[in-house]
């Protein structure tokens, strides 16, 4: 969603724009019809941006009239008694279905007192279809001939009493809010997640949680809303960055909340009682935790107090992350709820001042050999049981047929549907599971350069580092300790006074580097853990899809009659065998990659090995023509076989002459200035930009995998030099697929100060 242009707030002050990297919270308005019984109108829409609450006053009494006693409110958007729920729809959610399928996070929460219009804007009626429903119509309408690139999961749960209840699966009772150790990553563990692409079965899904709320009649609204409804779906699109496999993928995934709160209310006003009444204190108990977060968003308070109730803890996100929101305050036009009105209109009016930083959900998976080798026998040994139970087993009892063929029909195109649809699912399951090992692999890996890092450090400092991890880390802190302990002292005493045994900047800066690595090392361990938790879970959903799916096979020989209806299934066989195929295809060009890879791994290293060699060839050229030294005749044969050889293949599609007589000894690695050599000897950046031969340090750059990497050669202040080698040498490990989102340009520097502290040593040894 674009954001609409900041308006003035009830107050009527200018609002400071926000910042480019963040969005404003926007904040709509809807007023409901006033009702027959409701005589007397306090509030009214404006303009299309204002709201005016009347002084109710006397009208009589011009001086106060002439005061200006109507307070007037502005929002981005006032939405008047009758405007329609298309036109709400339009205007407040549709643009975030856009950003979902873009990879955005959003949140539509409607908000205001009960019986303001809340639940007829979320839910509405099947006359007058609300923001759920068209959300959720226009998101499948989106993905409905791309199945193959989206997946769309579904839950929907109500906070009734500060208990969490599935509305999609109301049997699992109540279930439990977590979150981890920083109060992130707030998830209800045993929510039901229902994957699915059909309008009609949302939509079904969604009449039977709405059918699960609870709603009570109270005196104020006879379907009063008493709990807190969410409604989350997300929406995950696969983009192969290959073109012909699906090896890697660009995964943008969007989440999409929609929230129907219950309406604050006063006791004496809904006349509750017993159960009521209780209901209503958890009611306004959480939209009062919520008005307390609202306040201190909208004021830019540091600390943020979400963990009053659990229904702030689930907007956290919404209020205060990675999302585009907007709410639509509800109020009722009669005077009977001005006080109500005035209230929604000032907590709407605050949260007008919020704003949350927004990003895109985008990251890359790269799928392994491996992977996808297992998944492609586990395939296959499916569709050989299905084939088995299809061919081999007839049906157990010579069963006289039980029912008509209209009904066996129906029966063996449930059964086979269901099958299917268990296919799928295990497909989808087995490839998160792959993007998880995938991951865990990236952050392998990730950890591995941390350790790197301090094992360069440690080897630095004369230590074992694999064989004491626990031990190094100990010191690594017990160090930073000592370190933030003087700098105390030394801030206390005036910085300035600096003595020579604190040790050298480059000390320094080479703790403060391997520090880093152990806090990053720490965060990647705990990122391992949750990933890994999460694979468990994933695996049992794979366990229990994979039994339901042996269940149903197990019904086939019973209701296989014909060989038409085998005829069918094996032609359902085939096209699971054609999906293993394709993955078996997949992998197949996953193994050439690697194994082209692998060689160019090994060509880089001859390739360094030659330029060794030339290098070695080239100085003992030098030294015979400055001491005027004889070649033996067979050695002077051999320098001009070798320089035959390097200039045919150097030259061979240039058709350039070499122009070489070994006789007077030039140099061989005079050619190693000349560009077609340099061109043809490697595409991996071998040579510099301005044609230069390379220098060590560029091969340092090239080794930590960062050429904008100032010059090692002066790291840190520090002329630091590489004896015996004036070339440049590609690096000895190939690039990493793009595997792991996480950001490694630290690590690269850390490992760069690392070798760089370790040639400091070497030098002033
Ligand atoms: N814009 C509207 N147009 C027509 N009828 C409306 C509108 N808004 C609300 N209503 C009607 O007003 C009544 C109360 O609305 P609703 O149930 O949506 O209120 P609510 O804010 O969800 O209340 P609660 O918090 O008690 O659940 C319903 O009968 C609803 O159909």
């Amino acid at each position: 969603m674009t954001p609409q242009t900041p308006s003035s707030s009830g107050s009527e002050e200018a609002k400071v724009p926000p910042k480019s990297a963040e969005e404003r919270l926007m904040v709509a308005v809807r007023i409901r019809p006033l009702k027959s019984d409701e005589p007397q109108r306090t509030l009214y829409a404006a303009s299309k941006k204002s709201v005016v609450i009347e002084d109710d006053t006397d009208k009589n009494d011009v001086l106060r009239h002439k005061r200006g006693a109507d307070k007037q409110y502005s929002f981005d958007v006032v939405f008047s008694e009758n405007t329609s729920q298309e036109e709400v729809y339009e205007v407040t959610t549709s643009s975030l279905v856009k950003d979902v399928l873009n990879g955005y996070n959003a949140t539509v929460f409607a908000y205001g007192a009960t019986g303001a219009g809340k639940t007829h804007t979320m839910v509405g009626d099947p006359s007058a279809p609300g923001i759920m429903v068209r959300a959720l119509n226009d998101l499948f309408n989106a993905v409905k001939d791309k199945q193959d690139q989206y997946s769309v999961t579904m839950s929907y749960l109500e906070l009734y009493n500060e208990q969490i209840r599935d509305l999609l699966n109301p049997a699992s009772g109540y279930l439990e809010l977590r979150e981890d150790s920083r109060g992130r990553n707030i998830q209800v563990a045993g929510l039901s997640e229902i994957s699915t692409t059909s309008t009609n079965e949302v939509m079904l899904l969604l009449q039977k949680g709405n059918k699960a709320r609870t709603v009570e009649p109270t005196a104020v609204n006879k379907t009063s809303s008493r709990s807190h409804a969410l409604l989350s779906v997300t929406v995950k699109h696969s983009i192969p960055l290959d073109k012909k496999s699906h090896l890697r993928m660009r995964i943008k995934q969007g989440r999409l909340f929609m929230i129907d709160l219950a309406g604050s209310e006063r006791a004496n006003k809904t006349k509750s009682r017993g159960k009521r009444l209780q209901e209503g204190a958890h009611i306004n108990r959480s939209l009062l935790a919520l008005g307390n977060c609202i306040n201190a968003l909208s004021e830019g308070a540091r600390y943020v107090n979400f963990r009053d109730s659990k229904l702030t803890r689930l907007l956290k996100e919404a209020l205060s992350g990675n999302c585009r929101t907007v709410m639509i305050a509800h109020v009722s036009p009669s005077l009977g709820q001005k006080e109500e009105s005035r209230n929604t209109l000032i907590y709407a009016d605050r949260a007008n001042n919020i704003s949350n930083k927004v990003e895109r959900n985008i990251y890359d998976v790269s799928y392994h050999v491996t992977q996808y080798q297992t998944v492609i026998n586990e395939l296959k040994n499916e569709i050989s049981r299905l084939q088995t139970k299809m061919t081999e087993e007839r049906p157990r009892s010579a069963a006289p047929v039980r029912l008509n063929t209209m009904e066996r029909n129906k029966e063996v195109r449930l059964l086979r549907e269901q099958i299917v649809a268990t296919f799928k699912e295990q497909m989808k399951l087995r490839r998160k599971l792959m993007e998880i090992d995938s991951h865990l692999l990236g952050l392998g890996m990730d950890a591995e350069r941390q350790h790197l890092v301090i094992s360069h450090w440690e080897s630095r400092n004369n230590k074992l580092y694999k064989n004491n991890i626990n031990q190094s880390r100990a010191q690594t802190q017990q160090s930073l300790r000592r370190k933030m302990k003087n700098e105390g002292f030394r801030s206390a005493d005036n910085v300035g006074h600096e003595t020579a045994d604190e040790g050298s900047d480059g000390e320094i800066e080479g703790e403060s580097a391997v520090q880093q690595a152990w806090g990053e090392l720490a965060d990647i361990e705990r990122e391992q853990e949750r990933w890994s938790e999460l694979r468990t879970l994933i695996e049992q959903k794979l366990e229990d899809c994979r039994q339901r799916g042996v269940a149903l096979e197990d019904k086939l020989p019973d209701v296989l009659s014909s060989d038409d209806e085998r005829e069918i299934l094996a032609l359902m066989c085939r096209v699971h065998e054609l999906e293993a195929d394709k993955m078996a295809l997949q992998s197949e060009r996953l193994v050439r990659q690697h194994e082209l890879r692998r060689r160019d791994l090994v060509i880089l290293r001859y390739d360094r090995q030659r330029q060794l060699c030339e290098e070695i060839i080239t100085r003992q050229r030098q030294l015979m023509e400055e001491n005027k030294l004889k070649l033996p005749y067979d050695l002077q044969e051999l320098y001009q076989i070798y320089q035959q050889e390097i200039h045919a293949a150097t030259y061979a599609d240039y058709s350039v002459s070499p122009i070489v007589s070994p006789d007077k000894l030039p140099p061989i690695s005079k050619i190693y200035s000349d560009p077609i050599f340099r061109k043809s000897v490697s595409t991996a950046d071998l040579s510099g930009a301005d044609g230069t031969p390379p220098s060590s340090a560029d091969s340092d750059d090239l080794i930590a995998g960062n050429s904008n990497l100032g010059n090692v050669d002066n790291f840190m202040g520090h002329p630091v030099s590489r004896p015996g080698l004036s070339m440049r040498l590609p690096p000895l490990q190939p690039p990493s697929p793009g595997l792991a989102p996480r950001s490694t340009e630290n690590t690269d520097q850390n490992l760069r100060r690392a070798i760089s502290q370790d040639s400091i040593a070497t030098n002033k040894n």
